[in-house]
This record gives C-alpha cells, sequence and structure tokens, in this order.
C-alpha cells in the first residue's frame, strides 16, 4: 500500500480550488522546462492535493504550448500519485449534452506539436497504453459523482486535437465516424506522460458545446464553452471536493498496473544509457533506475 497523493490539473475555467485548506502556491523546478504555473499545495480533509492549473493563472497558455512534461515532471516531484484532469470538452454525441460529466476511458491522439515522451535517445522505453485510464480513480469519481448526485457518463472516446483552432465540419464528422464521443485539445500527451510517470490517471470531461456537427447547433464558441463552465462550476467543485474528502489514504496496486509501468518497459542497455538524460529521468523514472 502506498500512501495517495491526489493531484488535480484544472482546465479551462478552472484555475483554483477553492475549499482547498492550508492551501499555499509553491513553485517547483523540473528539468524538462517550466510548469504552467506554481502548483498549489494543500488539502481537503486529510487527503493531500496538489493542483495546477494546465493553462496557467489567467489562461496565458495555448494548449500546444503548454510544457505537458515539465507540468507532469513537477507533479510527480511533488509526490503526486493519482491525478485527475478535469477538462472542457465538445460533444460528438446526441446524447451528451452541455453540462453532462464523461468519465472517458479511451483517448485518440491526433496531436503532432507536442513532446509526448520522457524517453528519448540515450533511454528509450515502451509502456502500455493499451488502458490509459486507471480503473480504481475512476471508480472513486464515479462514487463521488453519485454521491453529489451530478448526472454522469461512464466510459468514452476522447479524441485530443492540435487545435488552437476547433475543428472543421468535415473533421468533426470524421471523429464521430470513428465512434468517438468527446474531443478536447490537452488530455493527449498529458495521459502518456503520466502513464510514463506512474501516476494513476483519470479524466472528468465536461461537455460545452456539440462542436460543429449538430445541424440543430451553431459552431462551438469560447463565449458557449465559458458560459456553460460558469454553470457548471459549482458541479465540477462539489465533484472535486466529495473525490478529494472521501479518497482512499491508502494505495492498493493499480489493477491495470499504472503505478508500475516502467517494470518492463526501458530497452536501452544500461551501459547504453546517457547520463544526462539519466538525471533528468530522477523523478519520473527513479523507482526503477535507482540511485
Ligand atoms: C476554451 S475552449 C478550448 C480549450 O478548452 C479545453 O481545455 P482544457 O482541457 O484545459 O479544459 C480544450 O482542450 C481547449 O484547450
Ligand atoms: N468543440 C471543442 N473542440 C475542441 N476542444 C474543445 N473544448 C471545448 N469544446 C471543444
Amino acid at each position: 500500500m502506498t500512501k495517495a497523493v491526489l493531484g488535480i490539473i484544472g482546465g479551462s475555467g478552472l484555475y483554483d480550488l477553492p475549499g482547498l485548506e492550508d492551501a499555499e502556491w509553491r513553485s517547483v523546478k523540473s528539468p524538462w522546462g517550466t510548469p504552467s504555473d506554481q502548483l498549489r499545495f494543500g488539502r481537503i480533509g486529510t487527503t493531500p492535493i496538489v493542483f495546477l492549473p494546465r493553462h496557467g493563472r489567467g489562461h496565458r497558455l495555448s494548449p500546444s504550448g503548454i510544457d505537458y512534461r515539465a507540468n507532469i515532471d513537477a507533479l510527480k516531484r511533488a509526490g503526486v500519485t493519482d491525478l485527475v484532469s478535469v477538462s472542457a470538452v465538445g460533444s460528438l454525441k446526441q446524447e451528451l449534452y452541455p453540462g453532462d460529466f464523461v468519465l472517458v476511458d479511451q483517448f485518440i491522439d491526433k496531436t503532432h506539436a507536442r513532446a509526448s515522451s520522457f524517453f528519448e535517445n540515450g533511454c528509450v522505453a515502451h509502456v502500455s497504453m493499451a488502458h490509459p485510464v486507471a480503473p480504481l480513480l475512476v471508480e472513486v469519481i464515479r462514487h463521488a459523482a453519485e454521491a453529489e448526485e451530478i448526472g454522469h457518463h461512464v466510459g468514452g472516446t476522447y479524441v485530443a486535437m492540435e487545435g488552437p483552432q476547433f475543428s472543421s465540419a468535415a473533421e468533426s464528422h470524421l471523429h464521430r465516424s470513428w465512434g468517438a464521443d468527446v474531443i478536447g485539445m490537452t488530455n493527449m500527451p498529458e495521459a502518456k506522460l503520466a502513464r510514463e510517470a506512474e501516476i494513476a490517471y483519470a479524466t472528468v470531461a465536461m461537455v460545452t458545446d456539440y462542436d460543429c456537427w449538430h445541424p440543430g447547433h451553431a459552431a462551438v464558441t469560447v463565449d458557449q464553452v465559458i458560459a456553460v463552465l460558469r454553470d457548471n462550476a459549482d458541479k465540477a467543485q462539489r465533484l472535486v471536493s466529495r473525490l478529494a474528502r472521501d479518497f482512499p489514504a491508502d494505495h492498493p496496486p493499480c489493477p491495470i498496473g499504472s503505478d508500475r509501468a516502467l517494470d518492463h518497459a526501458i530497452l536501452t542497455a544500461p551501459s547504453a544509457r546517457d547520463p544526462a538524460l539519466l538525471a533528468k529521468l530522477d523523478a519520473v523514472a527513479g523507482r526503477v533506475l535507482g540511485g
């Protein structure tokens, strides 16, 4: 059993966590770059919490400009074992209405302009992304949503697009033809990097719009996204607070191995590893690299 530290990445509209006790913004340095902001350390009940606003306070960072490696590395250095992303998404299905919450369990990664791995020349590793979302974490979120009587859908596929422009209608129809449920711009490579860092990851996707495929709805605009987020801020807040309050202090092993993803992943022979890269991997891969 490991002691749990709950990380929350706040997406669009979520730049702080009211209700966090003993809260303090603290800078955490990362050898991978500059995290989106300082981390907000605190607790809710007895659960230690580390919060990070993904786009920075004031929404300074575009989805392509976020240093996802620095964010995940900093959260790992802060001791985070479980990470919940709270994200605005467009709906690709009639039955997923603006205001609904979707606990996604799969991703399709269409991003192409972001560093997407900690493992580079000099230390090559291949982790499994077959099951990108940690089932025990989803269960705790599901219980929290039920306890707060917040309507939610369990399961769904999130398409991660590069952005920052929204999709064309042809792209939106293509994503629907893939059977995907929701679309956003940020959960990849975040989920891949969390897996490499052996952090359990799950997403609360908050539907804000019907993207641009729906004949009965105008194409998505930022104003619309913000209006829906504002209307649902209280629900999101209640969900996170309940999740944190009820979060189990001890941590059984993840059934899909999120917490030991590197056990058989590193291919580069010890003698061929690049010492400079190994030094940067101290937090992410310290468990298997030692030192
Ligand atoms: C403001 S709409 C587009 C923006 O919102 C989502 O961000 P996040 O996942 O951080 O909530 C979407 O991915 C885009 O970055
Ligand atoms: N329709 C959409 N496409 C991409 N990202 C989004 N975030 C919120 N709505 C979105």
